[in-house]
């Protein structure tokens, strides 16, 4: 039994059938990532046991909850799991205090593993605790709603789509809140989301749903540029980097970054520096990386890579899809038209150099 979380499960439902077999790490963010009606929600449902017509086995943190081999169903309320919604709901006579002390309350003692305050410092909520719900906006509500679940000890923490129904402002201060957050517990955290962008700060883990079967799942900067994968197209589509710090250069107010395909220069956002070698994350989306057959000598693109093809694969009307290896393990994608690539004769093998024109660091 792994510390993780296990699931083989099946459930039908009228026209739909859910065929299911995860293996998720014991810590970080999954996200689960598919098309509306894909059963993302239905997952969640099963892990928190309110599909009781299911039948499979999962196990969570080295605990079994379910087996049907052995007729053992743990029934939700005997689950330790957190579970946050779309929309926060909270009870409205209870301060914020009163909410998250009420998750902590209702753990018998001997589960308990964190005090009721373990995610207020977390999630920057210490200062509302006398506030009523009703106080709070929707970006704060959410931060309460998850601590409230954290306070109950979870073995696994759930969330659907918790963004979705924030506007654009309030998603951007949640978000920091939330990367914290998932990289500092010791569990599990499931994330459902139709948001490419979500997937890219967030994400670990991803798993791919698909009418209720897994196309795909493994590490989020594998399954990104997977040309045969959804994540790989569209407008958001984009590889994912993973690289460390490595000074600012003062005059010109770049930053630098290295990873095993080269180095990245990228403007300084932040109001402080980071320090050298910190891990970061960097999106290049596929519309930003341009392709040319030789060093391009006068040109304002900062980030000129030398990359090889590895597949080149159809994208939408008159573009097609570049995917490039950098170094041992880092993969790009680069969207072109067909017509650029058939004049440069791109095919797997071709030695090219990729021109970046677009760098977000994501995390
Ligand atoms: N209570 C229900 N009774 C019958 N069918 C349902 C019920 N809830 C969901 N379904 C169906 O089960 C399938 C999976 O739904 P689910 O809500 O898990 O998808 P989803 O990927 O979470 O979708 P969305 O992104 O729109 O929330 C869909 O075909 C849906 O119509």
């Amino acid at each position: 039994m792994t510390s993780g979380l296990t699931l083989q499960t099946r459930l039908a439902r009228g026209a739909f059938t859910l065929v299911l077999d995860l293996t998720l790490p014991g810590r970080g963010l999954t996200a689960l990532f598919g098309a509306s009606g894909s059963g993302k929600t239905t997952c969640l449902r099963v892990l928190a046991g309110l599909e009781p017509t299911t039948s499979g086995r999962l196990s969570v943190g080295g605990e079994l909850w379910q087996d049907s081999a052995q007729g053992l169903f743990v029934p939700p309320h005997r689950r330790a799991l957190g579970y946050v919604f779309q929309e926060a709901s909270l009870f409205d006579h209870l301060s914020v205090q009163d909410n998250i002390r009420f998750g902590y309350r209702r753990t018998p003692a001997a589960q308990r593993r964190y005090g009721w305050d373990h995610g207020l410092a977390l999630l920057g909520i210490g200062h509302l605790l006398r506030r009523m719900p009703h106080e709070l906006s929707g970006g704060e509500r959410q931060r309460v709603a998850m601590a409230r679940a954290l306070a109950a000890s979870p073995r696994v923490l759930l969330m659907d789509e918790p963004l979705a129904a924030l506007d654009a402002p309030r998603k951007a201060e949640i978000l920091p809140w939330l990367e914290q957050l998932h990289q500092t517990l010791d569990i599990p955290v499931v994330y459902v989301t139709h948001s490419v962008d979500e997937v890219a700060r967030l994400a670990d883990h991803v798993v791919l749903l698909e009418q209720g079967r897994v196309l795909a799942q493994g590490p989020v900067l594998e399954l990104m540029t997977r040309a045969d994968l959804p994540l790989a197209h569209g407008d958001s589509a984009g590889a994912l980097v993973e690289a460390l710090t490595c000074g600012l250069q003062s005059d010109s107010g770049l930053c630098e970054l290295r990873f095993d395909g080269g180095t990245l220069l990228l403007p300084q956002t932040r109001a402080t520096p980071l320090p050298d070698r910190t891990p970061v994350r960097v999106r290049i989306q596929a519309r930003d990386v341009s392709l040319s057959l030789a060093l391009p000598q006068q040109t304002s693109v900062l980030n000129c890579l030398p990359a090889t093809v590895a597949d080149v694969s159809e994208d939408g009307p008159g573009q097609v899809l570049v995917g490039l290896r950098l170094g041992l393990e880092t993969r790009l994608l680069s969207r072109i038209s067909r017509l650029s690539c058939e004049r440069l004769g791109i095919a797997p093998g071709l030695p090219v150099y990729a021109q970046i024109k677009g760098v977000a660091m994501v995390r």
